[in-house]
């Protein structure tokens, strides 16, 4: 029975199908401090997340059963992704599911800011019939600026348009076809900063946007612009905006998200009639909640039933084009990881990956992480798919990847090379049609193997009879055999043998076999 732990009031319509899950127990929980989270997150598989709680170092720390973390929303900032991928804990989030939300409640607070609706409103509920203080100005006609055109930049443009806004917009990410098509003009920071009447950010907080907007840019701008910030707290250098408006150049400002949220009770923000504010509420509506704790436990049941999931946070996203390519060869990749780190002893220094064939045109880092993890998780605990590479890089462990176009005998290949200090061995397999995955080769041997259960592998000379003295041996101490591969280069010369067997053979058995004089080397192997 997996648990999971649902934080910060995470919609229950959202969450049906953790409650739904035979497979699954929810506690539910909020307002808790670090230290009692602490104290219970070693019981947890699971932990979800909104943008209040705060999932720091000393958390994971303590979380030994934790795989997953699920932000119910876009930014990460609260979950010490460092700290989770050492870990080897999953960070996803939920990209989708808010834009809509906080696009809108952009706009909402554009039109606000424009038309004093909150300053009106106040003066009205007090008793004042006040017809002159709240002049306010249109959109129609006016300079929008955005900064970040992602999901809620590009939404956010889309409605200026239909507002009869002219749009410039600043993301370096953004290419001029994609602007044209939005109908948006690119423009620097400084010169959104210049001619816009209203700006507005939607960028993730990181050191590049931090202050991205802030004394020299305020500087540049006209009198009478107006600000929105429904993004990040420190985006916009909030010290700067209260001089800006000091000096009469910014009219007005809106703010969702401070630079220390909740902000303190004498925040220059909370009693600036010019400047109006919301307790970080963009993502805030049924319909948002709801979307994004559906996308959360989705990915989360996902992760916990060892299921394919794609918005990790703390892994490079797939392409599902790609993912669709790839997912098949995830396990052949992860059993000839094992295989081959079973192969080889001591320290390996380096691993070389070749793709061939069908898999050589696609970006294959996602399947090395697989096959990394199965390398690793001979030597190693607590290996998986999100820690595999950071674990190998800590230790030193050089990963090449090569490609070539195609495989003379497959249409598909993934070979495997080890390097320690003292040898070299290699390990090729592909997925055949039909028959799935396939161990093909084993150093220099042609082989033919199904990679899975308990396998012996048995360097031998190749001499008439060894065959039979094996199978004997085996078999007088109950182990039966249920496949054999034997694989040689030249008549009479060195050669391997790979059985499957039904049970795992023990110590004594083992001892057993390399006392035959042909012999040379006997592994037990065990593929997951
Ligand atoms: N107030 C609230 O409740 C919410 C706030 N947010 C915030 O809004 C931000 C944007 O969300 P989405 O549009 O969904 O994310 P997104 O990832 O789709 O868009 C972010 C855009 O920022 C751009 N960007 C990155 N660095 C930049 C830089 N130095 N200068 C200009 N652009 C840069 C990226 O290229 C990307 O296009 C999130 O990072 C989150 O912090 C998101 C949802 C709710
Ligand atoms: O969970 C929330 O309400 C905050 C949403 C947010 O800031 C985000 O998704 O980045």
């Amino acid at each position: 029975m997996f648990k999971v732990l649902v934080m910060d009031g995470i919609s229950d319509m959202g969450i049906q199908m953790l409650y739904d899950a035979e497979d699954v127990e929810v506690d539910k929980k909020s307002g808790l401090s670090e230290a009692e989270l602490v104290a219970i997150i070693a019981d947890y598989d699971a932990l979800m997340v909104r943008s209040q709680t705060k999932v720091t170092e000393n958390i994971m720390a303590a979380a030994s059963k934790l795989k997953v973390v699920g932000r119910a929303g876009v930014g990460v900032d609260n979950i010490d992704l460092e700290a989770a991928t050492k870990r080897g804990i999953v960070v996803i989030n939920a990209p989708d599911g808010n834009t809509i939300a906080t696009c809108e409640l952009t706009f909402a607070m554009m039109m606000s800011v424009a038309r004093s609706i909150p300053q009106a409103y106040k003066k009205t509920v007090g008793g004042e019939w006040d017809r002159k203080t709240f002049v306010g100005v249109e959109l129609r006609n006016k300079t929008l600026g955005i900064l970040g055109m992602g999901r809620i930049g590009s939404e956010v443009a889309k409605r200026a348009k239909v507002f009869g806004m002219d749009v410039i917009g600043y993301d370096p990410f953004l290419t001029e076809e994609r602007a044209e098509k939005i109908g948006v003009r690119l423009g620097t920071v400084n010169e959104i900063a210049a001619q816009a009447d209203f700006i507005t950010v939607h960028t993730p907080l990181t050191n590049e946007t931090r202050h991205i907007i802030s004394r020299p840019q305020f500087e540049l701008m006209k009198k009478g612009v107006r600000i929105v910030n429904c993004a990040r707290g420190g985006i916009i250098d909030e010290g700067a905006l209260v001089e800006a408006i000091d000096a009469g150049i910014v009219a007005g400002a809106a703010f969702d998200v401070f630079e220390e949220e909740p902000p303190r009770a004498e925040h220059p923000f909370l009693n600036n009639p010019k400047i109006i504010v919301t307790p970080h509420l963009g993502a805030s509506t049924v319909e948002a909640q709801e979307n994004v704790a559906i996308d959360v436990s989705e990915e989360v049941l996902h992760i916990l039933r060892d299921q394919p999931f794609k918005n990790a946070v703390n892994m490079p996203p797939v392409p599902p084009t790609v993912l669709n390519k790839l997912q098949p060869y995830f396990g052949l990749g992860e059993h000839l990881g094992q295989f081959a780190g079973q192969m080889t002893d001591g320290a390996v220094n380096e691993i070389v990956v070749n793709y061939s064939g069908d898999l050589s045109d696609v970006d294959t880092t996602p399947l090395t992480r697989y096959i990394v993890k199965g390398i690793l998780a001979n030597q190693l605990e607590g290996v998986n798919i999100v820690n595999a590479m950071h674990l190998a890089k800590t230790r030193d462990v050089n990963i090449v990847t090569q490609k070539s176009t195609a495989s003379k005998t497959f249409t598909n290949l993934v070979s495997v090379t080890l390097k320690t200090k003292n040898e070299e061995r290699t390990l090729a397999g592909t997925l055949l049609s039909g028959y799935g995955e396939r161990i093909v080769q084993i150093d220099q041997y042609p082989v033919d193997i199904a990679p899975q259960g308990n396998l012996l592998l048995i360097s031998h000379n190749d001499k008439p009879g060894i065959i039979g003295k094996v199978g004997t041996l085996l078999g007088s101490n109950d182990v039966n055999i249920a496949t054999m591969q034997v694989g040689r280069k030249v008549y009479g010369g060195s050669a391997i043998m790979v059985l499957t067997t039904d049970k795992q053979a023990s110590k004594d058995v083992l001892d057993q076999l390399i006392k035959l004089p042909e012999l040379t080397n006997v592994r037990e192997l065990t593929l997951e």
